[in-house]
């Protein structure tokens, strides 16, 4: 069994509804482990200002793809990347490419939470040092900017100096999300960012989303469906290293073209 209809490039840009170039274009991408294949042909356009949520079953390629949004499959051992990806129209795997320059422009954010054993502050100014922002005054700034940002700031201004590690669960995720935000990216990628917390929590990173998608480009990968059908405006769905479809989230939830989206999203398989 097998999509009868891998979905293309050209179908998908009139499906998202949405005018003008997009932020990021994935052009016949393929990805390796080996002489494996993870990914096969991906075409795929991402908007700005929208929320593009990628689904399918486990080992499907979702991760992988995200990976290649930022070059991160880089430096996974044995991966290798063919087609392209453009990032405003450029291609982000051009020789001479700054890979480091794509990074910043392109933040994640992972799974699982992982501050380090600094302080709420640190663990925000530390990328902006790495980023040769010296200024004492504009980091205590951009560091107070970015945690508002990523709705912490009120729970975590009286105990900036805490160790980041006694904040909760869902707290820490947002202390992450406040790290990548403070390089000031155009892209976030976000792979299963709320798999690990609470209802309440992951309510809380539903909401951020939703608020960040106004100023960022939204790439998330989730297992959760409701998850994506209640925070994404396109999802686009992979079944064996295939992009099977991809379009409006309301369509795809509720009128998927193929018969294997169907399958997926009503919960027959996965
Ligand atoms: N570093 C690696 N080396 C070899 N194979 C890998 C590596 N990473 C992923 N794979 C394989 O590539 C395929 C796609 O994996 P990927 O993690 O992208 O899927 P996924 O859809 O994100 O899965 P999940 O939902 O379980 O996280 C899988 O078959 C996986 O085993």
């Amino acid at each position: 069994m097998g999509p009868q209809h891998p979905a293309r490039g050209g179908e998908m840009a009139s499906a998202t509804d949405t005018p003008g170039p997009p932020k990021i274009q994935l052009r016949d991408v393929s990805v390796y482990y080996g002489e494996t294949a993870a990914l096969r042909r991906v075409s795929l356009p991402m908007h700005a200002h929208r929320v593009t949520a990628l689904i399918g079953p486990s080992g499907c390629g979702k991760s992988t793809l995200l990976r290649t949004l930022n070059r991160m499959n880089d430096i996974v051992a044995g991966a290798r990347v063919e087609g392209d990806v453009l990032l405003d129209s450029q291609s982000i795997y051009a020789p001479g490419t700054d890979v480091v320059a794509v990074r910043r422009r392109v933040g994640m954010v992972f799974q699982k939470s992982n501050p380090f054993p600094g302080s709420v502050f640190e663990n925000v100014a530390y990328g902006l040092r790495i980023n040769g922002v010296r200024d004492r005054r504009e980091i205590v700034e951009r560091v107070e900017e970015s945690l508002r940002a990523a709705a912490i700031w009120s729970e975590v201004q009286d105990r900036l100096h805490a160790p980041a590690l006694t904040l909760s669960g869902g707290q820490q995720q947002r202390l992450c999300i406040a790290r990548a935000l403070a390089i000031q990216p155009e892209v976030l990628l976000m792979d299963e960012p709320a798999s690990a917390l609470d209802p309440i929590a992951t309510q809380r990173i539903e909401e951020l989303i939703h608020a960040l998608k106004k100023s960022y480009t939204i790439v998330i990968v989730t297992h959760n469906m409701q998850q994506a059908a209640r925070i994404s405006d396109v999802t686009a769905f992979f079944w064996m290293g295939q992009l099977v479809e991809c379009g409006r989230t309301e369509d795809v939830f509720t009128a998927p073209r193929e018969r294997l989206t169907e399958d997926y999203v009503t919960g027959r398989f996965g």
